[in-house]
């Protein structure tokens, strides 16, 4: 297995431009794949979710051309009618690829399968698929019941009146609003439980309104969608920079000091992730906002409790500013990470005990007491992009790390190391 040696960073200092956002890039990729037209995407993130996308477009008759470094995609929307594809789509351990493409497959005519990692079928659809179901669609489950693999029938949906779970992910809400505009009949979407990370619900209403498709909703309770709607394609469209990614460089700054100017997401963010950096000012970091970058700075950092639930991938990172921060940190809320690219829960847990820190891993939260000794460790990362990334802020505190496969952050960040080692010292 490959190995990446992280040795002690004293001092962070200069500018990162960020990838594009991934939950932006596949949202924008098939919302522009359905439009009647052709759009240009912008700073699109070059990742393997984002390859995944473009590999299952490809299959269902979309013609997506790419600049030479995979960032800028002329996309030419087929208007809502794909091709049947010769192969299953595999859409690897792509959330944002596999739950959208399941309900608007199941919208559009034709016979589709879409397939993934073995980690994609241990990770549950159920709630989405029964609302499909309830609406008229033809899904059915290859291997277990709720989870993928599937089968798609498309093109049986009339619209109505339907209820959707919400307590394991906002992927399925948005999956289905997405998904509506392409019903027969209009469609009333009530949430049934509480809607967990519901910022990303904004960012698909965001995306929707860019092509051309409103939708009403009631304070995230009900919302309407007119059905036998076609999206619009746009002359062009810039993909804002990565919210959670941006998590890795405000705690980098706050953490060794220095300066980091993080340029691609601001104040005017439509991702809710930006809210790690004002959970960061609280911890203690010294933030200059502006509309689309930001400027971080150390401060006296402090353990502080949180509910997280509105922002799971970036609360991650605060995991490991814990390990640096006086008191311990509470991290509250969040259930659904046990349901992500790994347990995250127990696997954070887990790795942060190595390092040294005391930790309650709780059903829902954890808490972490910072070590009194930090053990230089080869930290597991479980294929998941994100445990790479934020245990990379133990070297960034000053201690020396093992990273096993760095590689891992090909899913939404690949060239996340030697980014952070451009702003090293
Ligand atoms: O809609 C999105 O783009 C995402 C929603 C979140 O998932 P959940 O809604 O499952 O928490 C987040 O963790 C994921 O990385 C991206
Ligand atoms: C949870 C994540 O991914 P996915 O889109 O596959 O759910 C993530 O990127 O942290």
């Amino acid at each position: 297995m490959e190995q990446l040696r992280l040795e002690p960073i004293s001092r962070v200092n200069g500018s990162v431009t960020l990838p594009g956002s991934k939950s932006l890039s596949n949202r924008i990729l098939l919302l522009a794949a359905l439009a009647n037209g052709t759009t240009v995407v912008e700073n699109l993130l070059d990742s393997d979710d984002i390859r995944h996308m473009l590999g299952a477009l490809q299959l269902l008759g979309v013609n997506v051309s790419l600049n030479q470094e995979r960032t800028v995609a002329t996309v030419q929307g087929v208007g809502g009618v794909f091709k049947t594809p010769r192969e299953p789509l595999f859409l690897g351990n792509a959330g944002t690829a596999y739950r959208p493409l399941t309900a608007v497959l199941a919208a559009v005519a034709g016979e589709y399968e879409l397939i993934g990692e073995p980690r994609m079928e241990e990770r549950p659809i159920g709630h989405l698929v029964d609302a499909l179901q309830a609406l008229g669609g033809d899904i059915t489950y290859s291997k277990n019941k709720d989870y993928p693999p599937l089968k798609i029938i498309g093109g049986q949906i009339n619209g109505g009146e339907v209820a959707i779970d919400g307590s394991i992910s906002s992927q399925f809400l948005t999956a289905l609003l997405m998904a509506a505009p392409l019903f027969n009949g209009d469609t009333k979407i009530t949430i049934k439980g509480t809607l967990v990370s519901k910022p990303y619900i904004d960012i698909t209403l965001d995306v929707m309104a860019r092509f051309g498709i409103e939708v009403e909703h009631s304070n995230y309770a009900t919302f309407t969608v007119k059905g036998g709607q076609q999206y619009q394609s746009l002359e062009r469209i810039m993909v804002e920079g990565d919210a959670s990614s941006a998590s890795y460089f405000v705690a980098a700054a706050a953490i060794a000091g220095g300066e980091i100017e993080i340029k691609g997401v601001g104040a005017k963010s439509v991702q809710g992730d930006i809210g790690f950096a004002k959970v960061m000012e609280q911890v203690g970091a010294k933030i200059d906002w502006y509309d689309e970058r930001l400027v971080v700075r150390k401060g006296q950092l402090n353990g502080v409790d949180i509910d997280a639930n509105a922002i799971p991938d970036a609360a991650m990172t605060l995991a490991t500013v814990a390990l640096f921060a006086k008191g311990p940190t509470a991290i509250r809320n969040i259930y659904n990470w046990r349901v992500k690219e790994t347990d995250r829960l127990h696997a954070m847990a887990t790795e942060l005990r190595k390092v040294g820190a005391e930790v309650v891993e709780g059903h829902d939260f954890i808490e972490i007491t910072p070590p009194k000794h930090f053990n230089d460790v080869a930290i597991d990362t479980y294929d998941d992009h994100r445990i790479a990334m934020c245990f990379a802020m133990v070297a960034v505190g000053g201690k020396p790390i093992t990273i096993n496969d760095p590689k891992c952050t090909y899913k939404t960040f690949p060239t996340f190391f030697n980014v952070l080692a451009s702003v090293s010292e």
